[in-house]
């Protein structure tokens, strides 16, 4: 069943290159590429003192990427030490990509290894867009299951470029699997993943696949080799701007550490600077490696908090959520599991519908059941312009409804107008005991606001008595720190979180307040995100690549205190330093236009 490479696989590994040939280009197409390719991407920085409000151009080596993938059609696979800009690169490959099909959405598939990876830039997790049952290596069964799932079917047939983010987190028997199931799905072609186009990412020197023995990464198996056209490394690191710090990290990224190396990260054990003198009450944000540990972190402080708890409960809708009754039991199995870090899912008639639903959810970073107190340490989880986005950390100062806050604005506001529920009151002034004195300059995120006008109308159908109940909501005033030192409160309110399917068709949709408690965050988590504050304690680190995920979120050495420093702590798997040596000598024959082709 498996199509062979017409290629023997030396020929193969010599067409991947690092970096590639940007210098080759003539210059007027150089010049062309460079105008069409060269677009201007949010930063996602966090909310500290280098928080900016520009906007990222794209370097030469990521723009080159961007040529590779959406003009050249290539399969590549870019990777890059953590903060190389690989998730901004990959934004902007995807929205290339969706102009470029703006007609045919279904020719762009955006998946990812884990839930949370895929919610992070749209899309769903790998299985659930195959419509592969984990851990079967039964192809004629998925393939027969496939069949009978007219979307699932739908999608492989019609998918011309396939996007897989997070792929060090991909089991490389299900990148086999896929493989096999595009060539016998895609009969037309004979060209390797059934003629579909891969753009890959992701970095093998971070959180592996996970699996009770050796994991099995995706760059071993049989269908890497003959699938994958190019590898891009890229080479300059972004959140990090001391070069001496980016070299102690590269350092632990390989788990080779120099004496002074060792030396420093040992000395980091010391407590963090305070943070702005208008923020005091701002821990660093501490990162464990199991969820058990986040919650009861998270949840101690919670407690310790002498004032009254408020629970928001999501309002959760399913307009097209598969369902037990129409589709086959082992589909619905795959849909459910949207998180390839959950163990396999249990027999199918065994789970519920609303399990399942649940599943859809899954990778959300909202949370169902979110629990505050005025004075918690939360961090915003949805991005809301350059300045407040995904990864800001502030805290509770109370909970008001949207016509408290906009009564301070003008006579006419308090008297008429639609009670608000979702969307930001950005600047809302507060005193020190925390009551309300009045909006410094009125601004109010007006799109988000109008939108929750359509939101609350939506979300009345049928559903009168929530409508009433969301008039009397309260919510989270939060007080951010800013970049000249001072901080901003903002109302925030409910906000929306989709979950699509390939041909954007909704599939569960959240509605919930975008903060989680953020005095501690999983490792798992993290990885990903900025965060300007961390403290690490490595005793508890039990992974390889965790430490190097967990070390490499903050922006610099001040932001990062280490404790129980362990250079036994500080693994990489044998295959991938292995493997990333191939790369190397690979590198090395190849002409590399930056001159920094090596991993
Ligand atoms: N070309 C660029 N110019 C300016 N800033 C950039 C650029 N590319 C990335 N950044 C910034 O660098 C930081 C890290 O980027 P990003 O999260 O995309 O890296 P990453 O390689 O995906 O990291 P990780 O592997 O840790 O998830 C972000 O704040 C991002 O906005």
């Amino acid at each position: 069943m498996e199509k062979q490479s017409p290629k023997p696989a030396a020929m193969d590994l010599k067409k991947r290159k690092f970096g590639d040939d940007l210098d080759t280009l003539k210059p007027a197409k150089q010049s062309k590429i460079q105008t069409f390719f060269a677009p201007r991407v949010p930063l996602n920085t966090t909310c500290g003192t280098d928080r900016t409000t520009s906007v990222a151009k794209l370097s030469d080596e990521q723009n080159r990427v961007l040529q590779m993938v959406v003009e050249e059609e290539k399969s590549v696979f870019f990777t890059g030490s953590a903060g190389t800009g690989k998730s901004l690169l990959l934004r902007a490959i995807i929205s290339r990509l969706r102009k470029k099909h703006s007609k045919r959405p279904d020719f762009v598939a955006v998946t990812a290894s884990t839930g949370m990876a895929s919610s992070n830039i749209g899309g769903m997790t790998m299985h659930s867009w195959g419509a592969v049952t984990p851990g079967s290596n039964d192809i004629d069964n998925q393939i027969k299951c496939i069949r009978t799932c007219k979307p699932a079917l739908q999608r492989w047939k019609s998918v011309k470029v396939l996007i897989i983010d997070e792929v060090s987190m991909l089991d490389g028997h299900l990148f086999d699997i896929l493989a096999k199931i595009a060539d016998c799905l895609r009969k037309k072609t004979n060209k390797p993943f059934g003629g579909i186009q891969l753009v890959v990412t992701g970095d093998f020197f971070q959180l592996p696949p996970v699996s009770k023995t050796d994991p099995f990464f995706a760059f071993e198996s049989g269908a890497w080799q003959r699938c994958i056209e190019h590898t891009v490394n890229l080479t300059k690191v972004y959140r990090q701007k001391d070069d001496h710090f980016v070299a102690l990290l590269n350092q632990l990224r390989h788990g080779t550490l120099s004496p002074e190396a060792c030396r420093i990260f040992k000395s980091l054990s010391r407590p963090l600077l305070p943070p702005p003198p208008s923020m005091p009450n701002i821990t660093p944000t501490e990162l464990f490696p199991t969820r058990r540990e986040v919650s009861n972190s998270n949840m101690t402080r919670l407690k310790a908090l002498p004032h009254a708890l408020h629970i928001f409960h999501s309002h959760d809708t399913f307009p097209n959520a598969p369902d037990s009754s129409t589709i086959p039991k082992r589909h619905s199995a795959a849909m459910s599991n949207t998180d390839m870090n959950e163990p396999p899912p249990k027999p199918t008639s065994l789970v519920s519908r609303n399990n399942k639903r649940d599943g859809l959810l899954s990778g959300i970073l909202a949370e169902k059941e979110l629990q505050l107190k005025k004075g918690a340490q939360v961090m915003l989880v949805k991005n809301v312009d350059e300045m407040l986005v995904n990864g800001c950390v502030g805290r509770v100062v109370g909970f008001y409804g949207y016509h408290e806050v906009m009564a301070l604005q003008g006579e006419s506001e308090k008297r008429a107008g639609p009670t608000k529920t979702t969307g930001f009151v950005r600047n809302v002034t507060v005193e020190a005991d925390s009551a309300l004195t009045g909006i410094k300059d009125g601004s109010v995120n007006k799109e988000n606001v109008d939108e929750a006008v359509g939101e609350m109308k939506d979300s009345k159908k049928g559903q009168k008595s929530l409508g009433s109940q969301r008039a009397e909501e309260r919510f989270p005033l939060v007080e951010f720190p800013t970049p000249e030192g001072g901080k901003e409160a903002v109302l925030v309110m409910r906000e929306e979180f989709r979950v699509e399917d390939s041909e954007g068709r909704l599939l569960a949709r959240r509605m919930q307040v975008p903060l989680i408690l953020a005095w501690a965050m999983s490792i798992h988590k993290s990885q990903g995100q900025t965060i300007q504050r961390v403290k690490v304690d490595l005793g508890k680190v039990f992974e390889k690549g965790q430490s190097y995920v967990a070390l490499s979120r903050v922006a610099s050495m001040d932001g990062l205190q280490v404790l129980r420093f362990d250079p036994k702590k500080v693994m990489a798997h044998l295959k991938v330093i292995e493997w990333s040596k191939t790369l190397e000598s690979v590198g090395a024959n190849e002409k590399s236009p930056t001159g920094k082709g090596s991993l």
